[in-house]
């Protein structure tokens, strides 16, 4: 399976509309690839707050029609990224977006934790309640937004739910690259999964981007990595089967405890 991972801004200086242009004829460049990944609100950048709502779209909206198209133009599986979705009854979420070959939706993850503490998303959109898995051929995908990569019992489920390649897809910022690093690489060797870790590039909002787009593999390695953030394309082959292996050989996760008491 090959995975490139596009490593996107959102410079305040484009407009929504020439970036989804754009990011569409970066997709139809990737013919190569199986699947597809496009980083956290890049047609607003994660931190543009006071964007969300006047950007926000229904699931079915602008950002969906440019990414079905282009997923079926190229004939990949495409992680779109999220958007600001608005929901019929007025909440905002931060919806991620996967399209098969043939530009059908495949899922749409809504994240489940909220960043911002007090402010920003946190205040501006509704949490998400459901955990995504989809289903690949060879292999099953599970969902996750940015900060939710704090959250171990979150890739825990998705494992439980049969993933074995989770996607990250995130605007992390600068400050705190090394915990990206970290928490990526943990989340793969603790669930002995996959892990694709679809960053923004530059800035947005007075916020520096982390970049570093990786991919590691069930036992922690990383197979590639974005050395800076600048706008990249990381490309990545691998074996979804590894993730059996290195679960048949080290079977960690078979001696999970879940519900000892102390
Ligand atoms: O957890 C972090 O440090 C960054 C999270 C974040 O930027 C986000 O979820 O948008």
């Amino acid at each position: 399976m090959r995975a490139s991972l596009l490593q996107i801004g959102a410079d305040d200086a484009e407009s929504v509309a020439s970036r989804r242009t754009r990011v569409a004829s970066l997709v139809r460049e990737q013919s190569d690839a199986d699947l597809v990944v496009l980083p956290e609100l890049w047609t607003t950048g994660a931190f543009a707050y006071e964007s969300f709502a006047a950007e926000s779209e229904p699931l079915k909206g602008p950002t969906y029609e440019v990414m079905a198209r282009a997923a079926a133009d190229t004939g990949v599986w495409l992680h779109a990224g999220s958007v600001p979705e608005r929901d019929p009854d007025g909440t905002l979420y931060n919806t991620s977006l996967v399209f098969a070959p043939d530009g059908s939706l495949a899922a749409s993850y809504r994240k489940i934790h909220r960043f911002g503490f007090d402010r920003g998303e946190a205040v501006l959109m509704g949490a998400g309640s459901e955990l995504v898995t989809v289903r690949l051929p060879g292999t099953t995908v599970g969902l996750s937004t940015c900060y939710d990569l704090r959250f171990p019992e979150l890739f825990r489920g998705l494992v439980d739910a049969g993933a074995e390649v989770l996607v990250v897809s995130a605007g992390w910022p600068e400050r705190r690259l090394g915990h990206w690093t970290l928490l990526a690489r943990a989340r793969a060797v603790e669930n002995q999964a996959f892990v694709l870790a679809c960053g923004t590039s530059g800035g947005h909002a007075g916020v520096a981007q982390a970049g570093h787009s990786m991919v590691i593999d069930p036992w922690g390695e990383v197979l590639g990595e974005v050395t800076g953030a600048g706008d990249a394309v990381l490309s990545v082959e691998f074996d979804p089967a590894r993730v059996g292996v290195v679960r048949e050989e080290f079977p960690a996760l078979k001696d999970r405890r879940p519900h000892f008491r102390a």
